[in-house]
């Protein structure tokens, strides 16, 4: 495969002040990639580790310095080409998206359910133990959210020996990429209609993927139920956040809906941030009609108690959350693993096909209550994965970490096993994949993971959308336990339906 440049649709990861209230269009940075990027594909000679050889020659692109906004963008890295993906299983995924976007909404409404799936956790986790908090205050308020709104992601891996798609997790709170990930399927459709003969590859194979627009319109129709024309969208955002561009496609939204969206930590929420008599959330003298958490979800977005009282303010205002406090536990591992449990999907469902579809899509899942699981894990701890009640990537536990761990807990009196869930270990396909990152290639040997983007918006008994809205393909080099691209493991991918 030899193309006289690369074109990369480049949307960046860049360091940038992130609470500049949007004013620009969300911006994808073409550059041309590195000249002649003629590559020893043609001849399959061995990449010498992974670098072309006209590429030894490239100054950098650019100026990384990153310092100046604009300048020092960086390609999100990409998957060269799309993964194939069986179809039966893409159909399967897609089936089961409203589905999982019913079951969150049910489960969210199920406060007891949640307080006590959660409860000795509670003791053992402070981070978990504040959510939780947050939540008790809303039960004992009797604060109720009358419209909801979902933009959730529910990741799949397809076990190579079962040959079954199986869930990894459901994210509930900051499911990212919906912007990203677009992109890249376009940039593989694109690539194919150029070289797709070269490659007998049929670009009509990449699925169309609307995530960015289907999730701004949910937002916007969400911020239309609220209605009050002159109230903004707030989007809660990190204060080193380096996904922002992807963050920008999905607040779009002025263009397509004459909506203002406005970009706060959570810091400046409680600084700027204040609930009125009738429960408007009011921010920098705007009142707020949607908050989109793309932060929050973990420890280390509350440095201090400051953010702790911006969750709390804006949970116990009118706006609509995405998500609630009640969205956001009900995405914890810990009630995956409780909604696995015999009968339980059956008090949250009551369409037995539905119910079974779910069932038909999850891992071994496990407390470490379990003194069998516990004896096999502590035998075969490649065959697991150990969780915390983490979001983000980079907190889970592999391998012989997994019987380090079980023997610590089991010395150390197991108060602490309710801060962890057990899970079957998942063993995709292994595939030669070229990786691009920063410019440059590398051929490894990699497995991916299928995310598909659920969008669930209702106002009372009304349920306005419900929907798959997309998806998101990350592929990783097979060696590296953890995913994530922002985590630094996975690149952004899409699929190739065979
Ligand atoms: N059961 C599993 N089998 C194989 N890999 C897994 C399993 N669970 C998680 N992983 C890997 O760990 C990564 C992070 O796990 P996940 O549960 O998604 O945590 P997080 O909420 O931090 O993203 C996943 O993207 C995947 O690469
Ligand atoms: N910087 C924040 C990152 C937000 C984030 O990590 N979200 C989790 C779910 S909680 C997630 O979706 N991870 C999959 C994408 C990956 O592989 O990194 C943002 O972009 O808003
Ligand atoms: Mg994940």
């Amino acid at each position: 495969l030899s193309y006289s440049s690369s074109t990369i649709i480049a949307t960046a990861f860049s360091v940038s002040s992130p609470s500049s209230s949007l004013k620009l269009n969300p911006r994808s940075f073409l550059f041309q990639g590195p000249r002649n990027l003629s590559t020893q594909l043609r001849n399959q000679a061995p990449l010498r580790c992974g670098r072309s050889l006209e590429m030894e020659s490239q100054k950098p692109m650019f100026d990384k310095s990153g310092k100046v906004p604009g300048v020092g963008m960086m390609h999100a890295p990409i998957a060269l080409l799309p993964t194939p993906f069986p179809e039966v299983y893409w159909k399967q995924a897609c089936e089961v998206a409203p589905i999982f976007n019913e079951l969150v909404d049910r489960v969210s409404l199920d406060g007891k359910f949640i307080q006590d799936s959660l409860s000795r956790t509670k003791k053992v986790d402070i981070f978990t133990s504040r959510l939780l908090d947050i939540h008790s205050k809303m039960l004992e308020s009797n604060k109720t959210e009358d419209i909801r709104l979902g933009l959730h992601r529910s990741d799949y891996m397809l076990d190579e020996e079962t040959k079954s798609l199986l869930q990894i997790e459901m994210n509930t709170i900051s499911s990212s990429f919906s912007g990203l990930g677009r992109l890249v399927g376009e940039l593989h459709q694109s690539l194919l209609r150029s070289y797709g003969d070269h490659l007998g590859l049929d670009s009509e194979r990449v699925p169309k993927n609307s995530s960015t627009i289907q999730f701004a319109d949910a937002m916007a129709k969400a911020w239309l139920e609220y209605n009050n024309p002159r109230a903004v969208v707030l989007v809660v955002v990190q204060p080193e956040e380096r996904n922002m561009y992807d963050q920008h496609w999905q607040s779009s939204l002025r263009n397509t809906h004459n909506i203002v969206t406005i970009r706060k930590t959570l810091a400046e929420v409680e600084n700027e941030g204040r609930v009125q008599e009738d429960g408007t959330l009011i921010v920098g003298g705007q009142a707020v009609a949607v908050v989109y958490f793309r932060s929050g979800y973990s420890p280390t977005d509350y440095p201090s108690e400051s953010e702790w009282n911006a969750r709390l303010l804006i949970e116990q205002s009118s706006a609509v959350k995405c998500p609630s406090i009640a969205y956001h536990l009900t995405g914890t591992k810990k009630i995956q693993q409780e909604l696995a449990k015999p009968g339980v999907l059956e008090r949250f469902l009551d369409n037995e096909e539905d119910i079974a579809k779910l069932r038909k899509c999850f891992a071994g899942l496990w407390s470490l209550d379990d003194p069998e699981i516990i004896k096999k894990a502590i035998e075969k701890p490649e065959l697991f994965v150990m969780k915390p009640q983490r979001e983000g990537g980079g907190n889970n536990i592999y391998g012989d970490d997994v019987r380090e761990n079980l023997l610590r807990l089991q010395k150390d009196g197991e108060e602490e096993n309710a801060a962890y869930i057990l899970m079957q270990r998942i063993f995709p396909k292994v595939s030669n994949m070229f990786l691009v990152r920063e410019g440059v290639y590398h051929k490894d040997q990699a497995i991916s993971e299928l995310g598909i983007y659920g969008a669930y918006l209702r106002n009372k008994e009304r349920v306005i959308i419900n929907e798959q809205s997309g998806y998101l393909m990350r592929t990783k080099v097979s060696s590296s336990n953890e995913g994530g691209v922002a985590a630094g493991f996975a690149v952004l991918d899409s699929i190739y339906l065979n």
